[in-house]
């Protein structure tokens, strides 16, 4: 299969022959095979961060087990998940960051609070980052720029989102309303103001999956990305088949250790898989109507990413402190960018500005990647990125280059599916993208592994992991 879907890529992206491309992916494959003779990145920060560990709970479709908690408690269960499957003790941990996207009013410093939860010390400092989808990339790079500056040793990043309960408010008439009937002073007053009220100040203020600046959903920008890049209905149904597969796969073989059981209130058993991976036939997606743009749009609920819970958190120190502790890292954490660009017509285009980036910060090539975690927001998405990058009128008209990066080889790409199939919980997936890179270059023998990732606000992420010689898949 994935080589049909690389095949279907190539054919999109117009690289220029079947033959060149099984030269380059015969010299990949190579290249992994000897990746203990690549030289190792240097060390950016004078203090060689780590990623000792990761853990998430499973990503489940909201408004399903884990439809009645809160996004404090699911961050929680991932706090205690990450010291239990570490064995450190929460004494250890100098600081948290904690992304989150869309924000429950009452916990908006929402690492604070999963910790208090948690039970750590309220001695223990937490702040909350947002990035949109990015957030818990945020939340990790955050921590290693502490480290890097000396001000703390041992930091826990993660990310939460809680899809099944949102933040509804009052139209923005009934607040004034009733923020001024608060201040009124003479019952007079009060009852004018209540006269005042008209039915259309009923009307509630819902959260929307879009872009503030432009008003535009994600759902639609994907689209017109995807129509823009040529990207047609069937290969975006091929690549989200691919994603579903190749995630059923991984599920079925263990692979996902980076998961811990979360035991919800009134419910029997515990929650320990994640419960939006579907297989399906092409016929069946297919039949699918668009989501976003109607009657002729291609992006429709099977090959976009659907509304996820979930929560996930990882351990990140030097490597002296991860040494002095007993613990054995999976990866350092070489190197990283952010990238931003225009949120209208660009919005999901993360990965196209921040891949060349990062590779080239690093002085590595396309070819020294053993694994590529990419966030999956849409398939129209993803491939339209893959074309991008093996553009050469992309790379000169707006990377400043003379030629095109090229796309990766599609064999090293999201192996174990990605967020179309496993889920998007939009500020806890970075963590996941980490821990399954540190987890392939494990199982995949492979040295250097790429995160990327776009996210809402036309920015996106660039991470580069090396394997730690320590690291198990565990
Ligand atoms: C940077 C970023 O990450 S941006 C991305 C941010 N994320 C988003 O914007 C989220 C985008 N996703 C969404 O908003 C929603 O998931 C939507 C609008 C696409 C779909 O929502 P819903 O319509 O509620 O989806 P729902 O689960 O009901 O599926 C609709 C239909 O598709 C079918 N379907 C969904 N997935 C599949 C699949 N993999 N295979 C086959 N059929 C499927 C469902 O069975 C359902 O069929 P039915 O109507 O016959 O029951």
């Amino acid at each position: 299969m994935a080589s049909q879907i690389s095949k279907t890529l190539l054919k999109v992206s117009h690289v220029s022959s079947t033959a060149k491309f099984d030269t380059a992916r015969r010299a990949l494959s190579v290249g992994a095979a000897l990746h203990q003779k690549k030289k190792s990145l240097p060390d950016r920060t004078g203090k060689n961060v780590v990623l000792v560990d990761g853990v998430r709970t499973p990503f489940l479709v909201s408004f399903t087990d884990y439809a009645k908690m809160m996004p404090h408690e699911l961050a929680r269960h991932s706090l205690l998940g990450l010291l239990q499957k570490t064995g450190i003790s929460k004494d250890v941990i100098d600081y948290i960051v904690y992304g989150t996207v869309i924000q429950e009013v009452k916990t908006s410093n929402i690492g604070r609070e999963a910790a208090l939860a948690a039970g750590f010390s309220d001695k223990t400092p937490a702040h909350t980052v947002t990035m949109a989808c990015i957030s818990s990339n945020q939340a990790i790079t955050t921590g290693v720029g502490m480290i890097a500056a000396g001000a703390y040793d041992v930091i826990v990043a993660g990310g939460v989102e809680f899809m099944s309960d949102v933040p509804i408010r009052h139209s923005r008439k009934m607040r004034s309303l009733l923020l001024r009937l608060n201040r009124a002073k003479t019952p007079a007053q009060r009852l004018s103001l209540i006269a005042s009220i008209r039915p259309d100040f009923f009307a509630p203020e819902l959260p929307a999956v879009a872009e503030f600046s432009s008003g535009e959903t994600m759902g639609h920008s994907a689209d017109r990305l995807a129509a823009a890049f040529g990207a047609s209905r069937q290969e975006q149904d091929d690549y989200a088949l691919r994603s579903h597969k190749m995630a059923a796969d991984a599920q079925s073989k263990g692979y996902f250790t980076d998961l811990i059981p979360v035991k919800v209130d009134g419910k029997d058993g515990v929650v320990d898989k994640d419960n939006g991976i579907r297989v399906s036939t092409p016929e069946q997606l297919a039949k699918l109507k668009p989501a976003f743009i109607k009657p002729h749009g291609t992006v429709t609920a099977a090959n976009a990413s659907f509304l996820t819970d979930g929560a996930s958190a990882c351990l990140v120190m030097s490597e002296a402190k991860a040494k002095e502790l007993g613990l054995k890292p999976k990866a350092y954490l070489r190197d990283f960018t952010y990238v931003a660009q225009d949120p209208v017509d660009q919005l999901l285009l993360g990965p196209a500005y921040g891949i060349p980036k990062i590779l080239e910060k690093a002085g590595l090539k396309m070819s020294d990647i053993d694994t590529w975690e990419i966030h999956e927001a849409f398939a129209g998405q993803i491939l339209a990125n893959l074309k991008a990058m093996d553009s050469d009128w992309f790379a000169q008209t707006y990377l400043g280059r003379q030629t095109k990066v090229g796309a990766p080889d599609l064999d090293k790409w999201n192996k174990w599916g990605g967020s179309l199939s496993i889920g998007h919980p939009f500020a806890a997936t970075g963590v996941r993208l980490a821990m399954h890179t540190a987890h392939r270059l494990v199982r995949e023998d492979g040295q250097f592994g790429v995160i990327s990732a776009c996210a809402a606000g036309g920015q996106g992420v660039a991470m580069i992991l090396e394997r730690h010689p320590d690291a198990t898949c565990n």
